[in-house]
């Protein structure tokens, strides 16, 4: 196994910002033990890197905290370098990615009660497996000693004990322990490899196959890229390029998205939310394939545009933009709190054409005038398994069940979404999963129940060639494309363009 210490960022936040250098990895905790001081003084006492992301994944693990979310919070609070929040976020990602395989090594090691360990003590040792085991930069030396002194703090000397016995055990036996494994069943194998539930890679082996599902597993643990969407009302994609370049010092790698004609694909930024482009509207951050989805729509200067599920606005004021701010663009939510989220993006983006109204979308036609849209987008809430690299946890917390709940959820929104279009007009379906059943079956049972409705082929050449090059959509097209995360690098994104016949 090799590491996957290596650049890279989040788009939602809790960004990678790369474990480049060894003075993170091996560096002493910044502040003392316990050693008898006074309890103020300790309760002071700055969390070291590591701490911070102990306590993150606990948080993610006991309380069902989003990891990109938790991390965050994490980061602003402990106020570490750049360097060291990129080993906490490193940590806190990889750890939770790869949580099934390192179980897997660990029960090896601890004896007896695997099962039976108290939480901290679980996720201290899943996460120096994990340094051990997938970061090549991370002396092991540093790995086991930073993982006793944590031990030494919040635990009895037993624990440490453990915990020391444990790690050093492992690191004795580091390149047999890092050897593939050898299982044949194609579940267990995949499923063990990538820490995936067996569950899922079954699912995902019964619609795309075993190699197909084996690249899904093994892209959803790679570090999301970051992408700009640049604002073409304000600045072309090569000014857009120059400036991010020019900004970073000429460190940042900045290239041309293949998917979409406004995006960016940008490393060596840094935290691109805190660019002056970003601040002043020239861009936003957003992943390409979700880019797509506003492209898909392809919306008219002037027009009458609906987006049912809105919050918090990246589509939304994407088709603001291609509208060029002129008509008009109603953003609904469900909850209250987000239509402010909507409000802010359109501004920061100097969006006027842009109103956020608050709602269930299943109820959206007592509301608006049926049939008075030309665009209807329903961005459906869903599984979410297409975004697993930037919130690994969804591995381990949705279930079978979960999935047949939402995708009944999004039928609802569906029908009512479909009262909503005009004669002639565009629904466009969305989902940021790669669930059948979420997706292509719902699209085809839709179009049972909706005679009225067609899969609109129609798409702009420059947006189809990509998806056809990388074999991402059948020939002849159906109007219908599900990508996955391995074909492009980016979200797994599913989109289908319907029209209203009658
Ligand atoms: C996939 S996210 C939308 C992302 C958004 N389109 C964007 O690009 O920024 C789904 C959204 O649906 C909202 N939602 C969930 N159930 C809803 C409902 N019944 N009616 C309206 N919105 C709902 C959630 O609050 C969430 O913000």
């Amino acid at each position: 196994m090799s590491g996957r210490d290596k650049q890279g960022n989040s788009g939602g936040g809790g960004g990678r910002v790369g474990v480049k250098s060894g003075r993170s990895a091996g560096s002493a905790p910044s502040a003392k033990g316990k050693g008898g001081k006074p309890q103020q003084q300790q309760q002071q006492r700055r969390k070291t890197t590591r701490e911070v992301a102990l306590d993150t994944l606990l948080k993610v693990a006991e309380a069902g905290a989003y990891s990109n979310l938790q991390l965050n919070r994490a980061l602003q609070d402990a106020q570490l370098s750049r360097p060291d929040a990129g080993l906490a976020t490193e940590l806190v990602y990889g750890t939770i990615q790869h949580q099934r395989l390192l179980d897997e090594r660990l029960s090896e090691l601890v004896t007896k009660g695997f099962n039976k360990l108290t939480p901290w003590v679980l996720v201290l040792l899943r996460m120096s497996a994990y340094q051990l085991l997938m970061l090549d930069r991370i002396p092991a030396h540093a790995a086991v000693n930073e993982a006793v002194v944590i031990a030494k703090r919040r635990g009895h000397s037993g624990i440490s004990g453990m915990v020391n016995g444990v790690l050093r055990n492992m690191e004795r036996n580091l390149a047999e322990m890092r050897k593939p494994l050898e299982i044949t069943d194609p579940v267990k194998r995949i499923g063990i490899t990538y820490s995936y539930p067996d569950w899922l890679v079954k699912r995902w082996i019964g619609t795309y196959g075993e190699a197909v599902t084996e690249q899904i597993c093994a892209a959803g643990n790679e570090p999301p890229h970051n992408s700009v969407r640049v604002n073409p009302l304000r600045l072309s994609r090569d000014k857009a390029a120059a400036m991010l370049t020019e900004g970073s010092g000429g460190e940042a790698i900045v290239e041309a998205s293949k998917l979409s004609a406004h995006a960016l694909i940008v490393s060596g930024v840094g935290n691109v939310a805190g660019t002056d482009g970003y601040r002043t509207g020239l861009w936003s951050l957003q992943d390409e394939s979700s880019m797509l989805v506003a492209e898909v729509c392809a919306p008219k200067p002037g027009m009458k545009v609906l987006d049912c599920c809105a919050a918090p606005g990246g589509k939304t004021t994407h088709l603001a933009e291609l509208m060029e701010d002129r008509g008009q663009v109603i953003a609904n939510d469900v909850h209250p709190h987000k239509k402010q989220l909507i409000e802010e993006q359109a501004a920061r983006l100097g969006l006027t054409s842009v109103q956020a109204v608050t709602g269930d979308a299943a109820e959206l036609a007592s509301q608006f005038e049926p049939g008075s849209f030309d665009v209807v987008l329903l961005d459906a809430p869903c599984s979410g398994f297409g975004v697993i690299r930037r919130k690994p946890e969804i591995k381990w917390t949705k279930s079978a069940e979960d999935v047949h709940a939402i995708a009944a959820l999004q039928e609802q929104l569906m029908d009512e979404a479909a009262k909503l279009v005009r004669l002639g007009g565009t629904l466009v379906y969305s989902t940021c999963t790669i669930e059948r059943e979420e997706n292509e079956s719902q699209v085809a049972k839709f179009l049972e129940r909706h005679p009225a409705y067609k899969l609109d082929a129609e798409w702009p050449e420059q947006m189809l060639r990509p998806l056809q090059e990388a074999h991402a959509i059948a020939e002849p097209f159906s109007g219908m494309v599900q990508l996955l995360p391995q074909q492009f690098g980016s979200d797994g994104f599913f989109i289908a363009r319907l029209t209203r016949h009658s």
